[in-house]
């Protein structure tokens, strides 16, 4: 999947723009506070209905306009397809895909599978484990259809029991839904198995690839003791529970544990050494979403080229060319995506206070003189 054109309208400090977009590399040049990390928030917010940046939909909408609207067309195959979003300040708003309103945001992130790897993105390690979590099961999400469904189960589930926890001062009324979350947390928590012991040798060959000096260890943690069944340490977890108001055991905990050389990574390696792991994690995921499932991911990568030494910019472009997925990559000037933009097909674009204008290369001379 890839975006062929995009329309940004009151998003950020980009009043209105119209792109004709490159299914390899594009790149954005501008200057601090110029409006590049906006494009990418833009795709982003298409993608998965909200902001890496913010929480608040009033934040992202153009100072003094009441809503955004973004537009795209993607590439399907021989086909393309559009999708369209409008949002206003509180956040109601309207998603149409090929003009019908779309029932839910998995169907966006279905179509758009969006890989971010972006300064900040170091939180994925030295953050809690929802972050690591949310990683996982954007892997899951996409090569398993179970899981979206099953995960929507198990919330419920959760919900029902914590209001019960609060509720009720004995444990009879909550065995049924111990053994329901039991058995679905069970299930959920072998797909979350199964797709990591697939991504791991990646992921493994990626970050010696970016991180040589070290050993990675990486280990899922489902969120209860895996030589237990669930069942049972619910209902042993029962007074606890009640106490804390909420359920301490289960899927909703579960983890990724990563260490370096026996040590966990965030006690460990530096900021630049963790944002290469991070880097090796999204690139693995993204390739690994590439070779399972026939369709490409997109890469959004925010400020990041300058931020890596030569080798390491030098592997991200093979990386990503491996990848054959499009790429939107922000930067300051052009000198350190030199190795990217002579391995892939670029569209160039300069972003000036909001203002997006095309540079030419030889790709987009290529397109207008067909
Ligand atoms: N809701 C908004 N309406 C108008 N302008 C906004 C809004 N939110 C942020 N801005 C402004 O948009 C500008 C663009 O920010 P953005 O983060 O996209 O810049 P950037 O080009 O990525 O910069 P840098 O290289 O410094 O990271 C900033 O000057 C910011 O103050």
């Amino acid at each position: 999947m890839s975006l062929q054109s995009l329309t940004v309208r009151d998003f950020r400090n980009i009043e209105s723009a119209q792109l004709a977009l490159s299914p390899g590399l594009n790149v954005l040049l501008g200057d601090n506070g110029s409006g590049k990390t906006s494009l990418l928030e833009a795709i982003h917010y298409l993608g998965l209905g909200r902001s890496f940046r913010t929480h608040l939909t009033g934040r992202v909408i153009r100072q003094g306009e009441k809503q955004f609207t973004l537009f795209a067309r993607l590439a399907a195959g021989d086909d393309s397809l559009a999708v369209g979003m409008q949002k206003l300040k509180g956040g109601e708003g309207d998603i149409r895909i090929n003009g019908q309103s779309a029932e839910r945001l998995a169907q966006l992130a279905e179509l758009l599978p969006l890989q971010l790897i972006h300064p900040e993105g170091y939180n994925l390690l030295t953050g809690g484990p929802q972050q690591r979590r949310a990683y996982l099961d954007w892997g899951v999400f996409h090569v398993e259809h179970a899981f979206f469904p099953l995960w929507g189960q198990v919330r419920r589930l959760l919900k029902q029991r914590n209001a019960l926890l609060r509720q009720s001062g004995q444990y009879g009324p909550l065995q049924f839904w111990d053994q329901e979350l039991s058995r679905l947390g069970e299930q959920l928590s072998a797909l979350r198995q199964t797709y990591c012991d697939a991504l791991l040798p990646l992921l493994q060959e990626l970050a010696a690839e970016f991180l040589p000096e070290y050993q990675l260890q990486i280990g899922f943690y489902p969120g209860w003791d895996r030589n237990r069944p669930l069942v049972e340490l619910l209902a042993e977890g029962f007074e606890r529970d009640k106490l804390m108001g909420h359920t301490q055991l289960g899927p909703h905990k579960a983890d990724l544990r990563i260490k370096a050389n026996g040590v966990p990574v965030q006690d460990l390696l530096s900021r630049g050494q963790l944002k290469l792991l991070v880097c090796a994690m999204r690139l693995a995921q993204g390739l690994f979403f590439n070779q399972a499932g026939g369709r490409r991911c997109i890469f959004l990568i925010d400020d990041f080229a300058s931020e890596l030494d030569g080798d390491k910019r030098r592997r991200l472009a093979q990386r990503l060319k491996q990848c054959a997925s499009q790429v939107f990559i922000t930067a300051i000037d052009e000198a350190p995506l030199a190795d990217m933009m002579s391995e892939l097909a670029c569209r160039l674009f300069h972003v000036k206070q909001g203002t997006i204008t095309e540079y030419p290369t030889r790709e987009s001379e290529r397109v207008r003189d067909e």
